[in-house]
């Protein structure tokens, strides 16, 4: 270590980098970064030349800097080495132990949006605590920084506000973005999730405020994907918002008017992707996330041509609803193209899933996507969407328009389709009725119901209630968690429909591979290997996913997948292919655990 109390990262490269302890064991298999002090790819090389050179700090600024500090579990020598000494109590604590401690803390708290500010207070103090805590307590902690809780957190954003966290580019900022994209301080981006909050889970419009949900989904991405946390970047586009109550609210953080459309919109939209691509390059991955389904098509369309992007909504539900169904398949019986589905929704989530069936029907069966679409009927807040409707549908929704006569709610859609699947992904809670599960369990031996909706109020049903109504007949999940079901002495474990299965897998075997485009060929591999993990021990217990404590190890197998279709599609530029892609992702994986500062 240098004496002085910060060293640029220039200053390393020229000679004292050796001497200052850079740790290579747990570093990664991709980035092509220059690794800082602490063994952390950091800056690239051409980045060296910019004015936001890396430096890295000691004594109190290294206990302030999240990616470093290790709180308690700062050894003596490092208190030596980097002027820790009197900073910190005596008492030097393992990271395990530090975990327990927080674990029983949080605990401690009864209301679970406490929680959930817990959670971001060590996500803002320890970075590596806070994503050793997530991934080895996921199935406890996914609801806290995940659905259902960053739902009320981002109801809540104004009043529970610390330190920023994310990128905010909003309508001021028109002209001036690729400036805001350079004040990040971190410089190799692989993954932007951005929103626009128009469409947050099924609350709807929370304009600015919906920063926790690009904010939670990145998490994500590192917990349970192994994406590292210094190349994600969460993002908020604010162009008002349409929320009365919000606009009113004099805690609110964005912009305090109503939503900009049309060419003012488009335009932003534009300038951001430009700059993102321009600033961070061809790969980096922009996931669009609750956008209103007025524009997430558009954007979708428009942008898959030149960038790569993923619609988490569309195209990431879509996925692994599939895998669900594959799995399923064990359960139930027969195969896709013998079901019947049945949807209440037809949005993103509703119209994504639509044609994820439908092709992989049409791949399994050689039969036409036309043909393989009419074993799907989708019902909207008019009614079932039928061809008599087809002149005032929108564009997504027109695919869908068979042949039948008019059918307004959904008790009476459920008994003229018979639907053997039924999926709810209208963010309407308790539309699921007694008298609609009930009558999927007088169609079917074992009615398959997905109530896909978030968070758990938006919840179509809850678990108690499917198993209950059906007589323990239904196999359910859900897209926001519902603990075991306890009915007529047996236990049934429902399993969690949401997109966190397949997001940080399906990104990581971009990024391994190097992919320039998704395709949906990627998305169905995604499925495939999702659904290949479902055991024997998740069937006997009804469940169609595999526990989220596998996680890692299930996201490997989806990137391996994922990648594999890129380097088959033509689409991967990172050559050569790797030949073990499930190790080789494996490798890439970020790990918590401390290292050692020298
Ligand atoms: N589990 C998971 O992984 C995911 C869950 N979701 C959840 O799915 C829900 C929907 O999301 P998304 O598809 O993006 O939203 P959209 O706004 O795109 O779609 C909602 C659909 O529901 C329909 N709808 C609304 N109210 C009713 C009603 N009372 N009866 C019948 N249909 C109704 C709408 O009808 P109309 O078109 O006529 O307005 C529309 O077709 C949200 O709660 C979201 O949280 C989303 C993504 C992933
Ligand atoms: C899970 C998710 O992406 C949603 O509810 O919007
Ligand atoms: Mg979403």
């Amino acid at each position: 270590m240098s004496s002085s109390n910060s060293s640029t990262l220039k200053e390393m490269r020229n000679g004292s980098v050796s001497e200052n302890g850079l740790d290579y064991k747990s570093g990664y298999g991709y980035g092509g970064g220059v690794k800082d002090q602490y063994g952390e790819d950091s800056a690239t090389e051409d980045q060296l030349i910019t004015p936001w050179s890396f430096s890295v700090a000691s004594g109190s600024t290294l206990l302030r800097d999240p990616r470093y500090n290790k709180g308690l579990a700062f050894t003596e020598k490092e208190r030596d080495a980097h002027y820790l000494r009197g900073l910190l109590p005596p008492a030097i604590f393992t990271q395990e132990l530090q975990e327990k401690r927080l674990m029983h803390n949080l605990r401690q708290y009864e209301v679970p949006l406490h929680r959930y500010m817990a959670m971001m207070d060590l996500q803002e103090r320890n970075e590596r605590l806070f994503y050793k805590l997530l991934i080895d307590n996921v199935e406890e902690l996914l609801p806290v920084v995940y659905t259902p809780t960053v739902g009320e957190a981002c109801q809540k954003y104004g009043s529970i506000f610390r330190r920023p966290q994310g990128l905010y580019i909003s309508l001021k900022e028109k002209g001036k973005i690729l400036e805001v994209l350079k004040n990040w301080p971190e410089k190799t981006i692989q993954v932007i999730v951005v929103t626009d909050g128009e469409r947050i889970l099924g609350l709807g419009d929370l304009g600015c405020q919906g920063m926790g949900i690009p904010v939670g989904k990145l998490s994500l991405y590192t917990a349970l994907g192994g994406v590292r946390p210094s190349s994600c970047l969460p993002i908020t586009i604010d162009v008002g918002t349409n929320n009365e109550k919000l606009l009113n609210n004099e805690f609110y953080i964005g912009l305090r008017h109503k939503r900009a459309t049309g060419k003012e919109y488009e335009e932003l939209l534009e300038e951001f992707m430009h700059a993102a691509k321009q600033n961070y390059g061809e790969k980096v991955l922009i996931q669009f996330e609750d956008f209103a389904n007025h524009n997430a098509f558009d954007l979708l369309a428009k942008y898959s041509k030149s960038h790569l992007v993923f619609n988490d909504d569309i195209q990431g539900t879509a996925s692994v609803v599939l895998a669900g169904l594959l799995a399923s398949l064990k359960l139930v019986g027969g195969t896709l193209a013998d079901h019947k589905f049945l949807f209440l929704g037809a949005g993103e989530a509703g119209t994504g899933i639509a044609e994820l069936i439908a092709l992989e029907i049409s791949k399994q069966t050689k039969a036409p996507l036309e043909e393989t679409r009419k074993k799907i009927w989708l019902v909207d807040s008019k009614g079932l969407i039928v061809s008599s409707r087809m002149e005032s549908l929108q564009q997504f929704k027109k695919p869908w328009a068979h042949e039948h006569e008019p059918v307004k709610g959904l008790l009476d859609a459920v008994k003229a389709i018979k639907p053997t699947v039924l999926i709810g992904s209208s963010g309407v809670g308790k539309t699921f009725t007694k008298e609609v599960v009930e009558a999927m369990a007088s169609l079917n031996e074992k009615p398959l119901i997905l109530a896909l909706s978030n968070p758990t109020s938006q919840s179509e049903c809850t678990a108690e209630e499917a198993y209950t109504w059906s007589k323990g007949r239904a196999i359910f999940a859900s897209g926001s968690p519902f603990d075991p079901v306890e009915y007529e002495g047996k236990v049934f474990v429902p399993g969690q429909a949401n997109n966190a299965y397949i997001f940080p897998g399906f990104g990581l075997g971009l990024i391994i591979s190097g992919a320039i485009r998704v395709r949906d060929e990627m998305l169905l591999a995604a499925s495939e290997a999702l659904a290949a993990q479902v055991t024997q021990e998740n069937f006997d217990k009804g469940l169609i996913y595999p526990p989220f404590t596998n996680i890692r190890k299930i996201s490997a197998h989806i990137a391996a997948d994922v990648a594999a279709k890129a380097y088959e599609l033509g689409l991967a530029s990172h050559l050569p292919r790797p030949k073990d892609l499930v190790k080789y992702a494996e490798s890439c994986m970020y790990s918590p655990v401390y290292r050692s500062y020298r």
